[in-house]
């Protein structure tokens, strides 16, 4: 049994990790990946295969102050508009450079805010996409969506559009944790939006969820998640909060003396755990929860599961293409960021150039060390025979580094002939212990807490 004294021994309350949604993590980005490199990995793409497509929407009608997203307040319609004619223009590129039959595994609209779009201009963009790239069998489509900004004809939209799965921002229902963090959402709007959804045929809804908010306590966390079960998401994912003010700067509005020790987080996220798991839900990596039959579910159990951008996921294809402001993209070459200003981003596909600014070009052991560390994240395990087939490095090299990321935790790890695993009182480290395999200087970064 781990308990807390050990887990602060080991850092773990002090520690600032990044969430590995990527490897080498966005912060590593640099100038070696511009447009032109972009437009020749987009042309490399193997003819009549499988890719994913992430369109990024900046934009949203509230300004949440505990947000980290790369998101800007509009009241008007006009550079909506705008931007929707930004985002056409740019998928004309992508489609000037694409193979031939390349189909859609997924599809993924978020922000910001994809349906503060109003229905004419999400049908626009929908027909626009699958006009370059149709959505190939069994195909995902999702959507962000706020319960707060989205009715009836929206909805309808996006449901005629093929989406079938829709991801609701929840956070937290209780009344003074929303007015602290900037965000005030009924339960009964985000039920109202949910039936609302399920109406329409939408076979899979996920709901986000933060632990770590300022006056969260295990009583009101424990009915927050009572009050999201009553809605039966298929998935949740509950993330812990960063509160990263010198990043983002609507944070400075979070008073920090109201927010939770590192200590009290884990308390957080365990009392939270507990209710999933109690009420049937499996786990998925460190901070999703999935229903028995969800695909996410699936793909653990099968050794599919695997971790973009956006989280979790269970998609196989090896390009996802990152569309909009900011958007990242990852190619088997390595890693693309479009420009993260709207401004910049519109110049240069109104200049017909991808607007590309920062990216990361794949050497040495980086496809190793990124597999290594998402193995970690999604299944709590190294399985030595699967790095063996995959990748050019010998047993006893793989083994030593093992060895290290288990000396580096007092031997709470388990090394054996099969390979490594964090057995499950130790998972609250998994992120510190996936940067034991991470060769970049992670100093500089500003990441956010460990747990
Ligand atoms: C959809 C919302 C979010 C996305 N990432 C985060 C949120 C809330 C959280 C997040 N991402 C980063 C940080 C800071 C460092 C850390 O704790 O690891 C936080 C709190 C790092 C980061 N992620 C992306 C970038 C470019 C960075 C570097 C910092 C920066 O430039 O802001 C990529 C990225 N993450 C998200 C999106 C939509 C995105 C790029 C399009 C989702
Ligand atoms: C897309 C999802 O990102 C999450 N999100 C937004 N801002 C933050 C933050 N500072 N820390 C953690 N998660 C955040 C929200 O849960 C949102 O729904
Ligand atoms: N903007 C939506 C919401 O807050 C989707 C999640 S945040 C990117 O509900
Ligand atoms: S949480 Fe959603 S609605 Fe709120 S600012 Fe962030 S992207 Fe916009």
């Amino acid at each position: 049994m781990i308990v807390k004294p050990q887990l602060a021994k080991l850092g773990l309350f002090d520690a600032k990790v990044p969430r590995y949604t990527s490897y080498p993590t966005a912060p590593h980005f640099n100038n070696d990946v511009g447009p032109d490199m972009f437009g020749d990995w987009i042309s490399a793409i193997r003819p009549g295969s499988s890719i994913s497509l992430y369109v990024h929407v900046p934009f949203c009608r509230r300004l949440c102050w505990f947000c980290a997203c790369r998101t800007q307040g509009t009241q008007t319609d006009n550079p909506v508009i705008a931007y929707v004619d930004v985002l056409k223009a740019e998928l004309d590129l992508l489609a000037s450079r694409l193979p031939s039959g390349v189909t859609l595994s997924r599809l993924h609209w978020g922000g910001g805010t994809p349906t503060l779009l109003n229905p004419d201009l999400m049908r626009e963009l929908a027909a626009h996409i699958l006009g370059i790239v149709p959505l190939g069998h069994n195909a995902e489509f999702s959507v962000e969506i706020d319960p707060n900004e989205v009715d009836a004809a929206r909805l309808d939209a996006l449901a005629e559009a093929g989406m079938n799965r829709a991801s609701i921002g929840v956070q937290d229902f209780d009344d003074e944790i929303q007015k602290t963090i900037g965000r005030i959402q009924s339960y009964d709007t985000t039920r109202e939006a949910i039936d609302m959804i399920r109406e329409r045929g939408v076979p899979s809804l996920n709901a986000d969820i933060l632990y770590g908010l300022p006056h969260q306590t295990k009583a009101r966390m424990t009915e927050s998640v009572q009050k999201l079960l009553s809605l039966n998401p298929d998935r949740v994912a509950l993330y812990g909060y960063a509160h990263v003010p010198w990043m983002a700067k609507r944070q400075q509005l979070i008073p920090s003396d109201a927010l939770p020790t590192p200590e009290q987080r884990l308390d957080l996220f365990d009392t939270a755990r507990r209710l999933f798991l109690w009420d049937n839900y499996e786990e998925i990596g460190i901070d999703h929860f999935a229903t028995r039959d969800d695909g996410l579910t699936h793909a653990l159990k099968a050794g599919r599961l695997k971790r973009n951008f956006q989280g979790y996921t269970d998609d196989q294809a090896e390009v996802l293409i990152g569309v909009g402001a900011s958007s990242i993209s990852r190619f088997p070459q390595g890693y693309a960021q479009n420009a993260p200003a709207t401004s910049a981003h519109t110049k240069a596909v109104r200049d017909g150039r991808f607007s590309t600014s920062r990216g990361h070009l794949f050497k040495d052991q980086d496809i190793l060390r990124a597999r290594l560390i998402e193995a970690l994240m999604c299944d709590f395990r190294i399985d030595t025979a699967e790095i063996l087939r995959d990748h050019d490095i010998s047993a006893a090299k793989l083994t030593a580094m093992y060895q290290r990321a288990n000396d580096a935790f007092d031997g709470l790890l388990q090394v054996t002939d099969d390979g490594l695993f964090i057995p499950p009182e130790a998972r609250a480290l998994t992120r510190m212990i996936a940067r034991t395999f991470d060769a970049y200087d992670l100093s500089k970064a500003g990441h956010s807490s460990a747990i």
